[in-house]
Formats: C-alpha cells, sequence, structure tokens
C-alpha cells in the first residue's frame, strides 16, 4: 500500500513538473505578446521565422547593422521581430525613428536595461541605463551644468588646447623619426586624456584604459542581446555574465576610488573645486540636494562618461582621416580652408571651428556615413501607434541608425563621401527648412531627451584633431590603398583594418599654438 502512495505521489510530482515545464516553455518560446494589436491596429509585419528561437539567427551576424538593412529593404521600415517570444521592433527610416523620438519621446525615453547589481557599466548607478526620472533628471542638470555645457565647455578650453598641443607635438616627433602611425592609437590618447582631465583633472593610466574598453566591448553585446528579452528571462540571462561584469566592473572602481580620495582631500583643505568630479563630490555630500547622490553613483557615471565619449569620438576621427586620405580632392579643399583662415605657421584651435565650414562638413559627412553606434535600443513603457502600427508595452525598439542615414529616400547619392551636402544653402528660410530636415534624418547622436549630451564636445574634440592632422602634416599610405571594410567590435562600428600611415611635417619647425588667439 505504502509502495503504491509513494508510485503515486511520484507520478503526481512527475506531472506537476511536466505541466510547469510546459508551462514554461509555452511562456518563452511561443506565448504571443499580450495586446498583439487595439482598436483594430495592427502589429507591425513580421519576416518569416524560425520556430522556438524565431528572428534570433538575424540578430548573431557580426555585421549585424547590414542584416538588418536587408531585412528592412526586404520587408520595409518597421518590422516586428521575435526573439524566442520577446518582442523587438526594428526602425529602419526617419519618420519613423521621428515619431519614437519625438512623438513619444518620454514613452520611449528608457534603454530597458535591467541592472547589473551595482556594477559600475551599466548597472542600478548608470546614468545612461537609468530609466527617465528623478536620479536621471538630477544628473543630466549636474553634466550639464559642470561638464558639457556653454559656460563649462569655456572654462575647460584650457585643458583641451594642452591635450591637442600634445597630440600634435608627438605627431611631428613621429613625422620627424619617419615613424607609420595608427590613427586611431594616437587619437585614443588625444580624447581619453581631454575627457579624463575635463572630468577629473588627470588622466587615467591608457592602458589599464585600453584593457577595460576591449572588455567592455564584449560585455556590451551580451548586454545588448540580454536587453532584448523580457524581463524574467534578462534577468537570467545577465545573471550568467553578471560575474564577468563585476571583475571588469570591480578594476575600475578601484581606480577611481584612489582618484575619489584624492579629490576628497583636496577639497577638505578648501581648495576650489573646478572638474566635475569636484561637484559630483559636492552633490553628494549636499545634504539638501534634490536627489542624494552616493559614491556608486558617482563611479558610475564617470564611467559612463569615459567610454561613451572616448570610443566613438576615436572610431569617427580614424574614418574621417581614410575618407580624407582617400578623397584626395576633399583633402586639398580642407587644408586650403585652414590654411586660409588659421595660416601656415599657427597650429588650429577650437575658436578657430566655427569659421571652418568645409572641415565641419567633411566631419558630419564621415559621422553620417560610418556612424559609430550604428543602431540604438530604446523601450516602450506603454504601448502605442508607430508607423501606423501598433507598438505593444515592454518591447524593445532598435532604430537602425546606419540604414535611416543612407536612405536613398532622403540623401542624394547616399553611399558617396560628399561634404557638400553639410554646407549650408544661401537664404535663411532655407537654411532653416534644411536644419529641420536633418534633425530627422541625421541622428548619429541620437534624438529626442535621452540623445547625446557629449555631441557639441565630441564634434569640438574631433574637429581640432582632424584640422591638426591635415593642417599638420602630409600622410603617406604604407599599402597600395586603404582598406575601407567595416567591422562590428561590441556594438560599435568601426574599420576592420586599423589605418595605418606615416606623417610627413609640412613644415620644418613646428607650428606654433597661439592660444590668446
Ligand atoms: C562621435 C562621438 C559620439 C557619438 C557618435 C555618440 C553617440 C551617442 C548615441 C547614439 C547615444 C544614444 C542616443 C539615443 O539613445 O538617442 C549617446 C548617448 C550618450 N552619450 Fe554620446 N556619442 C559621442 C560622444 C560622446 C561624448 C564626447 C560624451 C561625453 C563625454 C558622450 C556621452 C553620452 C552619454 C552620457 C549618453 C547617454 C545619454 C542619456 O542616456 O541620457 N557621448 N551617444
Amino acid at each position: 500500500m505504502a509502495a503504491f502512495i509513494s508510485v503515486g505521489f511520484q507520478n503526481c510530482f512527475i506531472f506537476i513538473l511536466l505541466c510547469f515545464f510546459s508551462l514554461l516553455c509555452y511562456y518563452l518560446f511561443f506565448k504571443k505578446p499580450s495586446g498583439s494589436s487595439r482598436g483594430g491596429f495592427d502589429l507591425p509585419p513580421s519576416p518569416p521565422s524560425l520556430p522556438i528561437i524565431g528572428h534570433l539567427h538575424l540578430l548573431l551576424s557580426v555585421l549585424i547593422h547590414r542584416s538588418l538593412q536587408k531585412l528592412s529593404s526586404k520587408y520595409g521600415p518597421i518590422l516586428y521581430l521575435r526573439v524566442f517570444s520577446f518582442p523587438v521592433v526594428l526602425v529602419s527610416s526617419a519618420s519613423v525613428a521621428y515619431e519614437i523620438f519625438r512623438t513619444h519621446d518620454v514613452n520611449n525615453s528608457y534603454r530597458g536595461f535591467t541592472p547589473t547589481d551595482d556594477a559600475l557599466f551599466a548597472g542600478a548607478f548608470s546614468f545612461i541605463s537609468a530609466p527617465y526620472g528623478d536620479y536621471w533628471k538630477f544628473m543630466k542638470k549636474v553634466l550639464v551644468t559642470n561638464f558639457l555645457g556653454p559656460q563649462a565647455h569655456e572654462r575647460s578650453r584650457g585643458v583641451r588646447a594642452d591635450e591637442l598641443e600634445r597630440f600634435y607635438m608627438n605627431l611631428f616627433d613621429k613625422a620627424m623619426k619617419k615613424e607609420i602611425v595608427e590613427i586611431s592609437n594616437e587619437t585614443l590618447t588625444l580624447t581619453n586624456y581631454t575627457i579624463s582631465k575635463m572630468i577629473m583633472g588627470r588622466s587615467c593610466s591608457e592602458e589599464s584604459f585600453k584593457a577595460l574598453a576591449t572588455e567592455l566591448d564584449v560585455l556590451t553585446k551580451k548586454l545588448f542581446f540580454a536587453n532584448t528579452l523580457r524581463a524574467g528571462f534578462k534577468k537570467l540571462v545577465v545573471s550568467l555574465f553578471s560575474k564577468e561584469t563585476k571583475v571588469v566592473s570591480d578594476r575600475f572602481s578601484e581606480l577611481l576610488e584612489r582618484i575619489l580620495v584624492e579629490h576628497e582631500k583636496k577639497l577638505d583643505e578648501h581648495h576650489q573645486g573646478t572638474d566635475l568630479m569636484d561637484a559630483l563630490l559636492e552633490a553628494h555630500r549636499n545634504e539638501n540636494a534634490e536627489y542624494m547622490i552616493t559614491r556608486n553613483h558617482i563611479k558610475s557615471v564617470i564611467a559612463d562618461l569615459l567610454f561613451a565619449g572616448t570610443d566613438n569620438s576615436v572610431k569617427t576621427t580614424q574614418w574621417a582621416m581614410a575618407e580624407i586620405i582617400k578623397n584626395r580632392n576633399v583633402l586639398e579643399r580642407l587644408r586650403g580652408e585652414i590654411d586660409c583662415v588659421v595660416g601656415k605657421t599657427r597650429l588650429i584651435q577650437e575658436t578657430d571651428l566655427p569659421n571652418l565650414p568645409y572641415l565641419q562638413a567633411v566631419v558630419k559627412e564621415t559621422i553620417r556615413l560610418h556612424p559609430p553606434g550604428p543602431f540604438f535600443v530604446r523601450f516602450s513603457k506603454e504601448g502605442c501607434m508607430i508607423g501606423g502600427f501598433y507598438v505593444p508595452e515592454e518591447t524593445s525598439l532598435v532604430v537602425n541608425a546606419y540604414v535611416v542615414m543612407r536612405d536613398p529616400d532622403t540623401w542624394e547619392d547616399p553611399l558617396v563621401f560628399k561634404p557638400d551636402r553639410f554646407l549650408s544653402s544661401a537664404s535663411r528660410s532655407e537654411q532653416e527648412e534644411e536644419r529641420r530636415e536633418k534633425a530627422i534624418k541625421f541622428i548619429p547622436f541620437g534624438s529626442g531627451r535621452r540623445s547625446c549630451p557629449g555631441e557639441n564636445l565630441a564634434y569640438v574634440i574631433m574637429g581640432t584633431a582632424i584640422g591638426v592632422m591635415v593642417q599638420g602634416f602630409e600622410w603617406r599610405i604604407n599599402d597600395e590603398k586603404i582598406n575601407m571594410e567595416e567591422t562590428v567590435v561590441g556594438l560599435s562600428l568601426t574599420m576592420a583594418h586599423p589605418l595605418k600611415i606615416t606623417p610627413l611635417s609640412r613644415s620644418s619647425n613646428p607650428l606654433t599654438s597661439n592660444r590668446c588667439q
């Protein structure tokens, strides 16, 4: 009898387990998202998918922006994809992206990251990952006032000028020795030193930064995929690599902790703080602050800024130099403009940029054709209508900026490098019209309230770096021609073959830096 009861109990237990497992499978792999249509509106069209995995295989290609481009050119500018049962809406046209960023900006002002505990990167304290709310609003105000806004930008001009001069002298030195330079390495030093000095008054070790950046690239890709999943499953996937995240994060946290302690000592000795870290520490100590930030918030936002700011600017500058050297007429016109405005003895400086429209156009055209962030992710909080289709709540929205900025319907000769398209036309009303149109179709920095707050700083760093390289040097290509093949590292679009070229100084003496002009 006891044996009979025991077998019955076992069967019952197995039966319950099977039911539970089937329900789980159904939820994870087959269940359609709730609210798949509302008020008679349909979900966006969906390309054929595979059983269970849905469209996952389409997201696994190395050149993911290209495979998504093929998909949108075949099936349309707004598509409904499925990773297992988790919804992803892919957007590939300027007008549909506009609806996400402008019409439904607040609803889509979150990236949907599941915080990886208290890790610095994509963690609970990160500014980039933060939901649109009190913390984000407070931190944005601190960043604008003390780092990225016009007055803060003015105050830190000296730091950028020093680093630009160091960048030029280093290239001049290498030109004298006829050394080959790897453009991304040179610009990494410039950008990393400039941004870290603006943030915390000193540079952070280049080698440790590079190592961390490489590890972070891999990590971002994993976080991106986890991010396309729904809450419960996402947590599970993120937990699988949270140990890895913690190792990277802890190392960087130790480095920042040492710098924080130095800053605290200075503040305790009543030194007037001038950089962002000082301002963040003051906010941390202020009991009446609108939002009480912790040490982890400080470290996390600094990590965000160093990585978001450095990597993108380096990749764009490298592409720009490749395009300039490949297009001899662009190089000559650019050099002509700089020689005419700045002269041949003084080194270009950032206050020259407003007088160098062609240089600005070259930077913009580079970032249009080669956006370092080819696509970015938002998350719909509530269901909404986009592009005439219903997008359910808690759906990942992936905007393919690479395709938007190469769309033949909105860009003439979209695959050709033509900086002229960014030069303003004559009349004021036309200029205003052009500005409005560009704001919709030119989105390398995203758009709406979660767009890139570092856009102006990035244009200054890239513009002056490119200006210095064109003004000061001829460049000899060491291979037969420049290889423009693309690759995606982490989620960043970059040159598959790093640009290695030899500088030849245009003058036997270095250009003078006259910062007072
Ligand atoms: C070529 C250079 C750069 C490019 C192409 C770039 C691009 C982007 C893009 C596409 C986004 C997401 C926008 C969106 O979701 O709508 C973003 C966000 C962000 N970027 Fe940049 N960026 C660059 C340089 C910088 C610099 C120099 C900084 C600061 C040092 C910076 C700080 C940030 C931050 C903090 C965010 C998150 C904003 C938020 O969540 O509210 N970026 N950037």
